[in-house]
């Protein structure tokens, strides 16, 4: 369970995020949807320890992200490219994780199996750095980073963004399984509404900082949301 408490980000007179309370329970597929600065980076990168709130905190089970360390191998995330090694090619990043993680050759083997798909043979195998890489590309080295290791958490921030139609369908896939075979905890943010509500259980709406809908009746998400989007 992720708990967030009395949250506050403020950047000199602007309130950017301000969260009494939200409860993520474990293994539910959260998505977070709102417009431009509505928050959405600013909250995952406050759960990750990334930013430092101004007030309030964020706890993994009963840890405080912000004052312990032991959350760190129960997550795994990518919000950007700069998370990544962009002097390595993607089998070198993947193969310095297999170390940090402590996995098995045949671990990385079965983990990367399941990306196959989504990688289009265009990631594994090539010589390509992957500060050469096309964004779309990058972003799927991201995410097959983000589940490695076994997280109980995992979040993405815009993770259909830059997918070519086939490959955001290949990923919409690849979530519904991880979801259905692990109890893995999904933190989604999107500007696609289709894509988010058809994999989430739960979306919550974010504006100008606040939650203002947190809606978790899968039947008539979308259509609030086209609603309030007006799309
Ligand atoms: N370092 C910073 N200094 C000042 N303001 C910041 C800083 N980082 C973020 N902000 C502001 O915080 C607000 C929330 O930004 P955030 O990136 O979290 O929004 P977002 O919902 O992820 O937006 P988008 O959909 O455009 O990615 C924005 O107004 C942004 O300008």
């Amino acid at each position: 369970m992720i708990v967030v408490q009395d949250l506050k980000k403020q950047y000199k007179d602007a309130v950017v995020l301000d969260v009494p309370s939200l409860e993520i329970p474990r293994s539910q597929c959260f998505g977070l949807v709102g417009n431009n600065g509505a928050g959405k980076t600013t909250l995952f990168r406050i759960m990750l320890d990334l930013v430092r709130a101004t007030s309030g905190r964020v706890m993994l089970e009963d840890i405080d992200v912000s004052k312990n360390e032991d959350w760190k191998s129960r997550v795994g995330a990518f919000l950007d490219e700069h998370m990544l090694l962009s002097y390595l090619t993607p089998d070198e990043y993947f193969e310095a994780l297999r170390k940090i993680y402590l996995l098995s050759e045949e671990d990385l083997r079965l983990h990367l199996a399941k990306f196959e798909e989504l990688f289009n043979e265009e990631i594994l195998g090539k010589k390509k750095y992957i500060r050469d890489l096309s964004k779309g590309n990058l972003k799927k080295v991201g995410i097959a980073a983000a589940m490695m290791g076994n997280p109980e958490v995992v979040m993405l921030d815009e993770p259909f963004e830059n997918l070519d139609p086939s490959s955001q369908v290949r990923l919409k896939k690849l979530i519904l399984q991880e979801k259905e075979m692990s109890q893995r905890t999904f933190l989604i943010s999107s500007h696609d509404l289709n894509h988010v509500t058809e994999i989430c259980d739960r979306i919550v709406l974010l504006e100008k900082g606040k939650v203002i809908k947190d809606l978790q009746e899968k039947s008539t998400m979308v259509e609030e949301l086209n609603a309030y989007f007006g799309t």
